[in-house]
C-alpha cells in the first residue's frame, strides 16, 4: 500500500498530474488498504507517521534554533560577532565580553517577543479551525483536518471544506466550488467514476482539497493529503507567504528607505575616519554600532508582536483573528458589507403559518413543505429546520423518497421525487419569484387544479410584496405530477409547476443592531446589506431597526451591469436584495474598485465567495466551514457590536506601529545622523562602539511598551490608512528639530566646557538616550502632552531604560564601559537642553502631526441621524420607520 501511494506522491513531486480518479473505486480501496467504513485509529497514527501532517504549506513556521540561527547570521550582527572575536584575539576582554551580552541580550529580546506573540495568535486560530468528519472505528468522528491520512473516508455535506485530495465512493447530488485551484466561480458536479480522462477537468469522481463543497453530500475516500495534493502542489509556491497589505507595503518601504540612507551614511563615516585617522578596529565598529542603531531591525518583530498583542486582546472580546495583517484591514475599513441573517437579525426562525393560492390559511403548503424538507439532500438551511421543528418524527403521509434536485443560490429552490401508491410527485420550493416563474397553475381552497393566468400571477405577486413588507419570510411551495415508472429528475423537470402556496416564517431584528451599527458609522464606517432575501423583507427590517440607508439594487438590476457600470452604482446604494453568491462578490470588488477599504461578514455558502474578495472577510463561529475558512477574521458571538471593538483595535494598533516608526524615523535616525556628522568634525569618535551599542539597546527596551499603548479617541474614530506623505512630513519637521539640540549640545560640550574624551562622550551618551526614550510621551499623541495618558507599561519600560541608562552612565559602573564622573555644570546644561528640546518637540508636533482630513461631512451627518434613529426607535416589528 505504501509503496502505491509513495509512487504517487514522488509522481506529483515531479509536477505530473496523479489521474488517481481514473482508477475504479474497488482498486483504490485496495490500493490504499482501506475500507468504507474507514480505518482503525491504529492504522491511522502510523500512516501519519509516514506522510506527516496533512498540512498544505508546510516549512512556515521556523523552529526557534533556525530563528536564531538567521538572526545571528545578519549581516551586522555576524560583523559585531566576528568584531568581538577580534576583541578577543586582542586581548580587549572587556569589549568582547560587553558586545556579546548586548548582542545576545538584544536578540533574545527579539526572539523571545516574537515567539510568545506566535505562540498566542497560533492558540487562537487553532481554537478556530475547520475539522472533518472522518470515519475511524466504525464510528464518525470530527477530526482535525491535518490528522488525515490517505485511506481515510470522509462525510463531506454542503457547506463542508474539501480535506484532502480523494474519489467520491458515494454521494447525492454532491456540487463543489474548485474556484481555488481552476478559478471557475461555478460549481462543478461530483459523482462516482471512475473517469476515463487523465486530466483534472475530467475529474468528476475526484475532490480536491482546499475546494468546497457547496451542494449535496458525498463519502470520499482520501487518496493524497498534504504537500502531496493538487492544492498542496500550488500552495507551497503560490500561498506560502500572505500578500503584504497596503499598511505593511508602506512601512517596508520605509524601512527600505532607511536602510539605504544607513548604508551610505555608514559608508561616508567610514571613509571620512578612514581618511583622517587611518585603519583602526575602533572606527570600524563605530561604523558597525551606528548602523546597528539605525537599522529599523525591530520594525518586524515590532509589526509582529503589536498585531499579535491587539489578536489577543480582540480575542478577549471574542474576535478572533485568522492572519494577523487583516487587523491592519479592520482598522482601515471603510465600508462594512453584511449579510441579514445572523447579523442583523436573531437567526431564531419560526414557522408561523401558511397560506394558499387565495391567500388563505391553509395547512396544505406547509405539508408539502416539510415533505421537501424532509427529503432534499445537501445543505439544510434554518428555514427547513424551521419548518421541521415541532413537526411528528414521521409524518410523511406514506410519500417516499426516490430522487431530488438539492438547493442552490442561483436557483433559489429545491426538488424532491416523491411517491405514495404508485403515485409519483416532483415537489418543488424555494423563493416566491422562483417558484412562481415555473407555474402554470394553481391549487384552489377545494384541492381543485386551474390554470394561472396573468391576473391571478399579478394578485399572487401583491399577495407575496404584502407580506414581505409586514416583514415575513416566505418560501412557496408547488408539485407536479409525474409518471409512474419517473426514476429520476433532472432541472428541466423544474417546470409546469402546480402553485400551492406559501409558508411564513419570522426572524426577529436583533435588537442590539440597530446600535452596533451606529456605532460602525459613527467610527466612519458605512454599512451595506447584501442579502439573498427579497426586497420588502430586507426594507421592513431596515426600517424596523431604523437604519438610514441609501438606494436599493437587485440581483436583477446587477446581472444588467457590466463591472464598470456596477463600480459606478454600488457608492451610492446601500441596500443589494435577492443577489447569488457570485454577485455578493463582484459588489465588494466593485466597491474595492472605487478605492474603498472593504469588509465582508456572512456565514453561508453563499457568502464565501464575497468573503474571499473582501479586503478583511469576517465570519461568526457558527458559519458553515467555507465560510470560516475563507474569513480572515472570526466573531465568537454572531453581533456586529463586537465588531466595533475589532475596528478600534485595529485602529489602535495602527496608531502604535505608527508610534514606532515616529520615534524611528525622527528621534532614533536623528541621534544617530547627529553622531555620524559629529565624528566627522571631532577629533574622536562622539561615543566609543560598545556605548552606542548600548545606547541602541536601551533604547530598544524603553520600545517594549508601545504595543500596550491606548490610542486617543480621535485616532479612533476615523478609518486609518498607511499614509506616507505624514510620515515625511513628520519625519522633515522633527528630525532637524532633533539634530538642532545636539548640535548645541555638542558646541557646548566641546567649545563651552572643553570637555575631555570620557567627559563629552558621557554627557552625550546622557543626552542623547534622554531625549531618544522621552520623546516617545510627546509624539504618541497629536494632542498637548498633559491631555492624553500614556499606558503603565509604556510608562514603564521607558523610565525603567532610562534610569538603567543614567545608573549606567553616572555611577562608578560607568567605568567599565569607559564612562567619566560628570561635572554638576555640565549635568545641569545637559539637562537643560534635553528639556528645551522636549519643549520645543511638544510645540512643533502640532505641525509635524496635523491629523489628516476628518471624517467628511456627510458622513458626520449619518452618523448623526442613526444615532437620532436609535435613540427614539422601539423595536416593534409593525412599527414604520421612514428611511433617510
Ligand atoms: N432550503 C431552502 N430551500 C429552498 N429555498 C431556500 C432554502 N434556503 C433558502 N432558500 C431561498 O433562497 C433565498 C436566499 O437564501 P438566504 O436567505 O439564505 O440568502 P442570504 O443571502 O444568506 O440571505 P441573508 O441575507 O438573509 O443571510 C432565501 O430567501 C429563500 O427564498
Ligand atoms: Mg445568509
Amino acid at each position: 500500500m505504501n509503496q502505491a501511494i509513495d509512487a504517487a506522491a514522488e509522481q506529483t513531486a515531479r509536477g505530473e498530474p496523479l489521474a488517481f480518479w481514473t482508477v475504479s473505486n474497488d482498486e483504490s480501496l485496495r490500493k490504499l488498504a482501506a475500507r468504507p467504513e474507514g480505518l482503525t485509529s491504529a492504522e491511522a497514527r502510523e500512516r501519519q507517521d509516514h506522510y506527516g501532517p496533512n498540512r498544505a504549506v508546510v516549512g512556515l513556521h521556523r523552529s526557534l534554533i533556525a530563528k536564531l540561527a538567521k538572526r545571528l547570521s545578519e549581516p551586522l550582527i555576524a560583523i559585531l560577532l566576528i568584531a568581538a572575536g577580534i576583541s578577543g584575539a586582542t586581548g580587549d576582554w572587556q569589549s568582547f565580553v560587553i558586545i556579546l551580552i548586548i548582542v545576545f541580550f538584544s536578540i533574545g529580546l527579539d526572539l523571545a517577543q516574537e515567539q510568545k506573540a506566535e505562540n498566542a495568535v497560533e492558540a487562537l486560530k487553532r481554537s478556530v479551525a475547520v475539522t472533518a468528519s472522518v470515519r475511524r472505528n466504525g464510528k464518525v468522528q470530527e477530526l482535525a483536518v491535518r490528522d488525515i491520512v490517505p485511506g481515510d473516508v470522509v462525510e463531506l455535506r454542503a457547506g463542508d471544506l474539501v480535506p484532502a485530495d480523494g474519489i467520491v465512493l458515494s454521494g447525492h447530488g454532491a456540487l463543489a466550488n474548485e474556484a481555488i485551484l481552476t478559478g471557475e466561480p461555478y460549481p462543478v458536479e461530483k459523482r462516482p467514476g471512475p473517469a476515463s480522462g487523465s486530466s483534472p477537468s475530467d475529474a468528476f469522481n475526484a475532490l480536491f482539497g482546499g475546494t468546497s463543497m457547496v451542494g449535496g453530500e458525498a463519502l470520499m475516500l482520501v487518496v493524497a493529503t498534504g504537500a502531496a495534493t493538487r492544492f498542496g502542489a500550488i500552495s507551497a509556491s503560490v500561498l506560502a507567504k500572505e500578500p503584504p497589505t497596503a499598511f505593511e507595503r508602506g512601512v517596508h518601504a520605509l524601512g527600505m528607505l532607511i536602510l539605504r540612507l544607513t548604508g551610505f551614511l555608514v559608508l561616508f563615516v567610514l571613509l571620512t575616519q578612514l581618511i583622517h585617522h587611518g585603519l583602526s578596529l575602533e572606527s570600524f565598529l563605530f561604523a558597525v554600532a551606528l548602523a546597528v542603531g539605525l537599522t529599523p531591525e525591530l520594525l518586524p518583530m515590532v509589526m509582529t508582536v503589536t498585531l499579535a498583542r491587539g489578536a489577543v486582546r480582540m480575542a478577549a472580546s471574542k474576535v478572533v483573528v485568522k492572519r494577523l495583517s487583516a487587523i491592519h484591514d479592520l482598522g482601515a475599513m471603510d465600508v462594512l458589507c453584511t449579510d441579514k441573517t445572523g447579523t442583523l437579525t436573531e437567526a431564531k426562525i419560526v414557522h408561523i403559518g401558511s397560506f394558499g393560492a387565495d391567500g388563505r390559511d391553509s395547512a396544505r403548503a406547509a405539508q408539502f413543505i416539510r415533505l421537501n424538507s424532509r427529503f432534499a439532500s445537501g445543505m439544510r438551511s434554518n428555514l427547513d429546520d424551521a419548518i421541521l421543528a415541532g413537526a411528528p418524527a414521521a409524518d410523511e403521509d406514506g410519500w417516499a423518497h426516490i430522487d431530488d434536485l438539492p438547493f442552490d443560490f442561483e436557483r433559489r429552490r429545491a426538488s424532491v421525487l416523491v411517491s405514495r401508491d404508485g403515485e409519483r410527485a416532483l415537489v418543488t420550493k424555494g423563493a416566491p419569484e422562483a417558484v412562481l416563474s415555473l407555474c402554470t397553475h394553481l391549487e384552489g381552497p377545494d384541492g381543485a387544479v386551474a390554470v394561472l393566468d396573468e391576473t391571478q400571477r399579478v394578485r399572487i405577486a401583491a399577495l407575496l410584496d404584502d407580506k414581505g413588507r409586514q416583514g415575513f419570510r416566505l418560501l412557496a411551495v408547488a408539485r407536479r405530477r409525474m409518471r409512474a415508472d419517473c426514476r429520476q429528475v433532472g432541472l428541466s423537470d423544474e417546470a409546469h409547476l402546480v402553485f400551492i402556496g406559501c409558508a411564513v416564517f419570522l426572524d426577529p431584528p436583533k435588537a442590539s443592531a440597530t446600535e452596533a451599527v451606529a456605532r460602525l458609522v459613527k467610527a466612519g464606517i458605512r454599512v451595506k446589506i447584501i442579502s439573498g432575501d427579497a426586497a420588502p423583507v430586507v426594507r421592513h427590517l431596515v426600517e424596523t431597526l431604523g437604519l438610514p440607508t441609501r438606494g436599493l439594487m437587485t440581483g436583477e438590476d446587477i446581472s444588467h451591469l457590466s463591472d464598470a457600470a456596477l463600480a459606478a452604482r454600488v457608492g451610492k446604494t446601500d441596500l443589494f436584495v435577492r443577489v447569488s453568491p457570485d454577485q455578493k462578490s463582484r459588489i465588494v470588488r466593485a466597491l474595492r474598485r472605487r478605492g474603498h477599504t472593504v469588509g465582508f461578514i456572512g456565514d453561508g455558502i453563499n457568502d464565501a465567495p464575497a468573503i474571499h474578495a473582501a479586503d478583511v472577510g469576517l465570519s461568526v463561529e457558527g458559519g458553515t466551514d467555507v465560510a470560516r475558512e475563507a474569513a480572515d477574521i472570526i466573531l465568537l458571538a454572531p453581533d456586529l457590536g463586537v465588531l466595533a471593538i475589532g475596528v478600534a483595535e485595529g485602529r489602535r494598533t495602527y496608531a502604535n506601529i505608527m508610534k514606532y516608526v515616529r520615534m524611528g524615523t525622527s528621534s532614533n535616525f536623528g541621534n544617530m545622523l547627529s553622531m555620524a556628522l559629529a565624528s566627522l568634525v571631532l577629533p574622536f569618535l562622539p561615543l566609543a562602539p560598545l556605548q552606542i551599542l548600548l545606547n541602541n539597546l536601551l533604547y530598544d527596551l524603553s520600545e517594549i511598551g508601545i504595543p500596550f499603548d491606548s490610542a486617543d479617541e480621535e485616532t479612533l474614530a476615523t478609518p486609518q490608512i498607511w499614509d506616507m506623505k505624514s510620515v515625511l512630513r513628520f519625519t522633515l519637521v522633527m528630525g532637524p528639530l532633533s539634530s538642532l539640540f545636539d548640535i548645541a549640545t555638542f558646541v557646548l560640550l566641546r567649545w563651552g566646557f572643553g570637555a575631555d574624551v570620557a567627559v563629552f562622550r558621557t554627557a552625550w551618551f546622557v543626552e542623547s538616550i534622554a531625549t531618544q526614550i522621552l520623546v516617545i510621551f510627546i509624539i504618541r499623541t497629536a494632542r498637548p502632552l498633559w491631555t492624553s495618558r500614556p499606558h503603565p507599561v509604556l510608562v514603564t519600560t521607558s523610565l525603567g531604560a532610562l534610569a538603567v541608562a543614567l545608573i549606567l552612565a553616572l555611577t562608578p559602573l560607568g567605568g567599565f564601559i569607559g564612562f567619566a564622573a560628570l561635572p554638576l555644570p555640565i549635568l545641569a546644561a545637559i539637562t537643560g537642553i534635553s528639556l528645551s528640546y522636549l519643549a520645543a518637540a511638544e510645540i512643533l508636533k502640532r505641525f509635524a502631526m496635523r491629523s489628516r482630513s476628518h471624517a467628511p461631512a456627510a458622513l458626520l451627518a449619518h452618523a448623526r441621524a442613526i444615532e437620532h434613529a436609535s435613540a427614539t426607535q422601539h423595536l416593534e416589528h409593525t412599527g414604520k420607520r421612514p428611511i433617510t
